[in-house]
Formats: structure tokens, C-alpha cells, sequence
């Protein structure tokens, strides 16, 4: 990794992709020295490097930075959770929600640090089935619950503004370690969730 943090990133390389954005735009027939697109290659080039900074976050330590000694053995929901990725074959975005369930085991976690680690994955060049794993292992490895479970729901843009054009589908990917992978804990998640999924 050439940079150390994203601030020192962000002003290191934002010259570079700037400059290759307005050779991209001049390319695809446009005039970058017209009004409208003057500052765009610099916008673009911010705009990509927020949506990919999760390359330059650690999800665990942020888990980390709020773990608290609890002793709650119920399973702990959070629903619903926006996302915003980008799919690496087309580098347009895909978007839908995220649903997180664990089971402590002696530790519970800050709920937003469940959203934030689904940023931090999801703020890379990513495929979905990816994104699920590595939110979930995240998790598993980092608070060691007894179970831990990952669904998520996504439209691609690549499907939808161009190639097969289906603008309806969705794409559901999931996965469950520990008590989760009994069939019993498994429903009950999904159970508890089916109001959110399509
Ligand atoms: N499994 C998976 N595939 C994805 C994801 N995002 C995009 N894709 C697919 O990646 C595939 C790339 O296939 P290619 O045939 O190399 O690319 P393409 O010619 O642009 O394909 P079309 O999209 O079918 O026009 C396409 O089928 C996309 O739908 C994802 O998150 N997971
Ligand atoms: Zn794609």
C-alpha cells in the first residue's frame, strides 16, 4: 500500500486521476474546456476516490474500537442498511441493503459499527458474493460470536443501464457461520427480517 492514510492519499494521487479523467472525457468526443465541464475531471476524480476509501479503512479495528463485555446470548438485528458499491467488472455501482444478525458470545459490538464496516467493504471495486463474505468474516473473526449472518440485497446498474437492460431484478447473496448454520437459528433470522426483503 503506497499511502499510509486516506487524507495523505486523497491529496497525493487526485492530480493523477484527475488528469486521466479529462483525457477519458476528451476521448469519449467531449470539450473539457467548456463551462459545465471545467472542474469536472476533478470532481469525478473525488467522487471515485470517497466511493473506493474503503481500501484505505480497517473494518476490525474499527469493530474493535467498540466491543463491550456484555452478557446477551439473544441474536441482535440490524436491518436495512443502505449500501452503495461499485461492481468491479463494469465500475458502475450496485446498491441495495444490507441485514446483519449475530449472536454475542461475552461481547457485544456498538450497533453503527455494523453499518460502518458495511461501508468500509463496500467502498471498493467489489462483487457482491464478496462483499457478503467479507462483512460476515469480518465479524466472525473480529467479535468471535457464537453465530453471525449476512443477507444482502442489491440492484446492479450494469444490468439495468446496459447489457441485458433489466431494470426489475435483484440480487440476494447471504451467509451464516456458527449457530447460524442450524436450520432453526437460520429461519428465525430470516424470519425476523422477511419484512424488509422483496
Ligand atoms: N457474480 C457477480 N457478477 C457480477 C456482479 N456485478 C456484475 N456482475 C457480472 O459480471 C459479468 C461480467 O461478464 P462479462 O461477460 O465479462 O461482461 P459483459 O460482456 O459486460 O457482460 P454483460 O453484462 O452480460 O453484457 C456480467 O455477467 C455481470 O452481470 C456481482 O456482484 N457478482
Ligand atoms: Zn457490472
Amino acid at each position: 500500500m503506497p499511502y499510509k492514510t486516506f487524507e495523505e492519499y486523497n491529496i497525493k494521487i487526485t492530480d493523477e486521476v484527475r488528469d486521466r479523467y479529462k483525457r477519458i472525457i476528451e476521448e469519449l468526443g467531449e470539450d473539457t474546456d467548456r463551462e459545465g465541464l471545467q472542474k469536472t475531471p476533478e470532481r469525478a476524480a473525488k467522487a471515485m476516490q470517497f466511493l473506493t476509501q474503503g481500501y484505505y479503512q480497517d473494518a476490525s479495528a474499527i469493530l474493535k474500537s467498540a466491543m463491550f463485555k456484555e452478557d446477551y446470548n439473544e441474536m441482535v438485528i440490524v436491518k436495512d442498511i443502505e449500501l452503495y458499491s461499485l461492481c468491479e467488472h463494469h465500475i458502475l455501482p450496485f446498491f441495495g441493503k444490507a441485514h446483519i444478525a449475530y449472536i454475542p458470545n461475552g461481547y457485544i459490538v456498538g450497533l453503527s459499527k455494523l453499518p460502518r464496516i458495511v461501508d468500509v467493504y463496500a467502498r471498493r471495486l467489489q462483487v457482491q458474493e464478496r462483499l457478503t463474505e467479507q462483512i460476515l468474516e469480518c465479524i466472525n473473526e473480529t467479535l468471535k460470536p457464537r453465530g453471525v449472518a449476512v443477507v444482502i440485497e442489491a440492484s446492479h446498474m450494469c444490468m439495468m443501464m446496459r447489457g441485458v437492460q433489466k431494470q426489475n431484478s435483484t440480487t440476494t447473496t447471504s451467509g451464516f457461520r456458527g449457530a447460524f448454520e442450524k436450520i432453526e437459528t437460520r429461519n428465525e433470522f430470516l424470519k425476523l427480517i422477511s419484512s424488509s426483503l422483496d
